[in-house]
């Protein structure tokens, strides 16, 4: 079992001399360095801020959420956001032993093809494309087609999927348990049959490199032992036992250590702070920094690293001027409709509005590791922008993108990315909406009903944000900003998106499941719309990303092509920072797939060519 081993001293942790000391032990970080401590000539240590809950069941069990608990969560929240109302928006990020992976909503998938094929555009290194990445994404996952999908509109009539029919993309013997769901409630299929009869399809393959369509998505639930699947159960627990595997939990990095040499910046160790007391501890090989999307290029500034101007008004001295760091925020920003349904209609809000139901359920979950606590939302729908609107309105949305583009896009990095949205934009391939069906009342429901409520949310956001640090002192946040609905494209594409799931709600056979819609109020003017997306929109928690971006320093890059930060011989950032361009997709896979890549690159490094002559 992964819980009964001793806390690490942090004295005794710091005296071993490592070959790599990776910052962090979140998704990425565990799933590295658990990677390679396969190999018993490399000593590891990896140094996390939390702790470990292993066998928590509020961790574990899928349907509980530990967001927004302070003993599993940062709790982030963003700066005042002009365009929202002045609202600080909260960011949530995993601090635990296996990070956001162990917090996250579970939802396990793939964004399309092209998307992944334009990180090698923007990074300028071939080996990122979805053809690079999709072995990684298999290594990871271990994929069950047990239960199996019921979803209408599946074709051929074919309705399930058998364990023999698993196509070629999936992976089999990964860490990560990928499966579906075995539970669905009747008003799922009314509303994945309603999209089908507004000519949105099923899609029965969302891994193949095609993630649009509405489809039932896999979640990263070990189903056999109804149990969350994460890096720290996984990938961790499998290597706990290496003698050259050291996981330190409770210990905060605050400070990077580079040698006083001549030539790119070599990193040598880190600094680190546990039980109040500051360590140094030294890595022969290499320094990896995976502290997500937040603190990697927090504890980048820190350390010297960053755009000069702004190290330098907190007095640090700058050992790399490097503008790109905390720059590029990406964030994917959601707004929702409620909608109250008939009585008698069940959904999860019985959980909540029924106790004798509830505690039959918990009775269930005791006893079969099923049951709705083993459950989650599970029909996520995927949409060009071209799919959502008419093409009269396509152009107008375009035109905007456009002149926004024109008068406020600065960097070259920016402009490469805006030429790969405006392409997709146009393209049926690429999905620039993502609706999410609940199957639950979130504003203020009432007892003894039940809701949908139609998540909508832009994927391909065109606002841009930063992540920065506002003092030398490493226990304080730093400051993010990510200028949510910044520009008008993404508030309009909102209220696009928001019409559109009044109109799924009007559209047979969900309509006749509807009482009425209670958010926003109904038959709201486009006005009282945008004035509802900037009162009450929030982040679906994929926060990517591109903080430290793979691409080149000219283009405003943090890493290149080998995750390697831009002037330096041997600090690499493996997590979700490095993702140049916001994805049409939950990212987590995604993420261990950068993990996995790494673990690949950084082994195949170090072997010793073998003499053959
Ligand atoms: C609430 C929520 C819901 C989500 N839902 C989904 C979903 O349903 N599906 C999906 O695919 N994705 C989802 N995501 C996104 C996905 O989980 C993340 O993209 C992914 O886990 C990020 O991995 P990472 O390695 O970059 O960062 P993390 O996993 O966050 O790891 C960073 C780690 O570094 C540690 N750390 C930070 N600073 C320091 C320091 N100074 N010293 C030591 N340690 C430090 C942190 O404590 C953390 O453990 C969700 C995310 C959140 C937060």
């Amino acid at each position: 079992s992964c819980d009964n081993q001793a806390p690490l001293d942090p004295g005794r942790f710091s005296r071993i001399e490592y070959d790599y000391i990776i910052i962090g032990g979140g998704t990425a970080g565990i799933a590295l360095s658990a990677r390679l401590a396969e190999d018993p000539s490399l000593v590891i240590g990896v140094i996390e801020a939390g702790t470990s809950h292993a066998e928590d069941p509020l961790v574990d069990i899928p349907s509980s959420s530990v967001v927004g608990n302070a003993t599993y969560d940062w709790n982030f929240v963003s700066t005042s956001q002009r365009h929202a109302q002045g609202r600080r928006v909260s960011l949530p990020r995993g601090k635990m032993l296996g990070g956001s992976s162990g917090i996250n909503g579970l939802a396990w998938g793939r964004a399309s093809k092209p998307e992944y094929d334009s990180w090698s555009v923007l990074s300028g290194d071939g080996t990122w494309s979805w053809k690079g990445l999709l072995p990684y994404m298999q290594k990871a996952e271990n994929f069950s087609a047990v239960p199996t999908n019921p979803y209408p509109g599946i074709s051929g009539g074919q309705k399930a999927r058998v364990s023999h029919d698993i196509p070629q993309e999936d992976g089999y013997n990964g860490p990560i348990h990928a499966s579906y769901n075995s539970v669905y409630f009747q008003v799922v299929s009314a509303v994945v049959e309603t999209l089908n009869g507004l000519g949105v399809k099923t899609n029965a393959e969302p891994q193949s490199g095609d993630a649009t369509g509405v489809f039932n998505t896999l979640v990263s639930v070990d189903r056999e032992e109804g149990v969350r699947s994460y890096a720290a159960s996984t990938y961790y627990c499998s290597r706990i036992a290496n003698r050259n595997y050291r996981v330190l939990t409770d210990a905060m990095v605050t400070k990077i250590l580079f040698a006083k040499s001549e030539g790119p910046l070599t990193a040598i160790g880190v600094e680190f702070s546990a039980n109040g007391q500051l360590f140094n501890v030294f890595a022969k090989k290499e320094v990896v920094l995976a502290a997500g999307a937040v603190q990697t290029p927090q504890l980048l500034e820190l350390s010297g690293i960053g755009n000069r101007t702004l190290l330098q008004s907190h007095g640090i001295t700058t050992l790399v001027d490097l503008p790109g760091v905390g720059e590029n925020l990406q964030e994917h920003l959601f707004s929702g409709v409620q909608f109250k349904l008939k009585q008698g209609i069940q959904t999860f809000d019985l959980l909540r509005s029924d106790p004798a139901f509830a505690a039959e359920q918990r009775q269930i979950y005791q006893s079969t590791r099923g049951g709705l606590l083993a459950a989650t939302d599970n029909a996520f729908t995927f949409l060009s922008l071209k799919g959502l609107v008419s093409e009269d309105r396509l152009h107008e949305l375009l035109a905007l993108f456009d002149l926004e583009d024109h008068t406020k896009s600065t960097g070259p990095l920016l402009r490469k990315q805006n030429a790969l949205n405006r392409r997709w934009f146009t393209e049926d391939n690429v999905a620039t909406v993502e609706l999410i069906q609940l199957s639950r009342g979130i504003f203020n429901p009432t007892p003894n009903s039940s809701y949908v409520t139609i998540q909508g949310g832009i994927v391909h956001p065109s606002s841009r944000g930063s992540v920065h640090i506002t003092t030398q002192d490493a226990f304080v946040a730093p400051e993010i900003d990510p200028a949510f609905l910044s520009r008008d494209f993404d508030t309009e594409v909102l209220l696009d998106i928001i019409k559109y799931i009044q109109l799924v709600a009007q559209t047979e056979p969900l309509a006749s499941m509807v009482e009425e819609q209670t958010d926003p109020v109904p038959d709201s003017a486009d006005d009282e719309i945008i004035r509802y997306i900037r009162a009450g929109s929030g982040v679906c928690d994929e926060m990517v990303h591109g903080t430290a971006a793979m691409a080149s320093r000219e283009d405003g890059g943090v890493v290149d092509g080998s995750l390697r930060v831009h002037g330096t011989a041997n600090l690499r950032v493996v997590d979700a920072s490095i993702i140049p361009i916001q994805m049409a997709c939950h990212t987590q896979q995604t993420v261990y797939a950068i993990a996995e890549k790494a673990a690949d690159m950084i082994k195949n490094q170090h072997i010793k060519p073998k003499y053959s002559g």
